[in-house]
């Protein structure tokens, strides 16, 4: 037993909600720096972060939530988490709802007492402590950080204590990195949720810790009904975790979503007894796109040159070449000198235009 219980507060009370702990329906989301630097959605800015995405995850579910760096994740969990304000409706007019419990993911802060978010900022600013915000770097000792939610749920806070090997009189400036990550998942999990978001938090933990965390999730969610959704690039001990998985594409939208059994290349993965499958899913999948860019990127290239053969007046290159021409009954045909002349700008060759007369002489 370490230290104090107290009766824990009552929690806001969350109305009946159906079958879907997450219900996510057409979102769509763009950032765009506020005056303040804030974070708003906005239709008119082309430059999408997520497209039309819809996500059903029962009660009770563990999703893996797959994507290349800058697919989205990160964001899609802090809109799930309340971090960003979404609009109801989307660019084109239809109806878009984010919400999770049953409640809109951003305004009923009901789900703040129901829904844990854990991310990898933890540590880089402050938290509430006895009232005030102090840096996490400072010298506190772990039994002093959110004193009243260790005290509330005792046998859950003796459970995490054992499960992560945290010390109660560890002091906060003297921890490893893989420490501080233990006490971050310790006080994100103390307090029972329904709903818990991980944004690629197990990075620093070692080999037992992070075992050991997982197979606390899925009791978790077995015998709690709390729902899942674990973002990440790491897929050691991954294999028979989830229950469904949502690969998100590098254009923002839904690649593939539903649950592990209806995956065939998965259950290929697994009747073969192939030894990392959703590693080897993962990397078939981002492997595609980086594969569909390179084309995409030759592709660009070929007609690039191309609108050169076809315009052979303007062989520069650079921004708006080809373009000049526009209307070509406006545009005077350059005579042969000034031909020459923009090939020696671009080599930087001014002796060009000299040789030319020089050869006409
Ligand atoms: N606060 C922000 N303001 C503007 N753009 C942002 C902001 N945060 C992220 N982005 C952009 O949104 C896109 C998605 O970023 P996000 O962090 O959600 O990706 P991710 O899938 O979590 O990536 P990673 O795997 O690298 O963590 C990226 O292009 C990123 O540059």
């Amino acid at each position: 037993m370490n230290g104090e219980a107290t009766k824990p507060k009552p929690l806001p009370t969350i109305p009946p909600y159906g079958p879907n702990a997450i219900d996510i329906q057409n979102l769509t989301f763009t950032y765009l720096a506020g005056a303040n630097g804030s974070s708003l959605s906005t239709p008119e800015d082309a430059n999408l972060v997520l497209e039309k995405l819809n996500l059903n995850l029962g009660t009770g579910s563990r999703c893996l939530l797959i994507g290349a760096n800058g697919s989205g994740k990160s964001t899609l969990l802090r809109i799930l988490a309340g971090r960003h304000l979404t609009k109801s409706m989307d660019p084109e007019g239809n109806p878009s709802a984010t919400k999770v419990l049953g409640l809109n993911a951003f305004h009923d802060t009901r789900l703040n007492f129901h829904r844990a978010y854990l991310d990898c900022d933890w540590g880089m600013r402050n938290v509430a402590f006895v009232g005030a915000a102090v840096p996490l770097m400072a010298d506190i000792p772990v039994r002093n950080m959110m004193q009243k939610l260790q005290a509330s749920y005792p046998e859950r806070r003796d459970e995490l204590l054992d499960m992560l090997g945290i010390d109660l009189d560890w002091r906060m400036h003297q921890l490893s990195d893989g420490q501080r990550r233990r006490v971050q998942i310790f006080l994100g999990l103390v307090r029972p949720f329904q709903i818990l978001l991980l944004d690629e938090i197990t990075t620093s933990l070692d080999v037992c810790v992070r075992q050991d965390l997982l197979r606390w999730l899925v009791r978790e969610s077995d015998n709690r009904g709390a729902t899942i959704i674990y973002a990440t690039h790491i897929f050691d001990g991954l294999d028979e975790w989830a229950t469904h998985l949502y690969y998100l594409n590098n254009r923002g939208q839904c690649g593939w979503q539903g649950k592990m059994q209806d995956l065939d290349v998965y259950q290929k993965l697994k009747a073969e007894a192939h030894p990392c499958k959703m590693l080897a899913i993962a990397e078939h999948w981002l492997r595609q796109e980086i594969n569909e860019a390179k084309a995409n990127n030759q592709k660009e290239k070929a007609q690039g040159a191309l609108a050169h053969q076809l315009d052979p007046t303007d062989n520069q290159g650079g921004f708006g070449s080809g373009r000049l021409k526009i209307n070509p009954t406006a545009v005077e045909e350059p005579k042969q000198e000034q031909r020459q002349g923009r090939l020696s700008d671009m080599m930087g060759n001014s002796g060009v235009l000299d040789k030319v007369r020089r050869v006409g002489n």
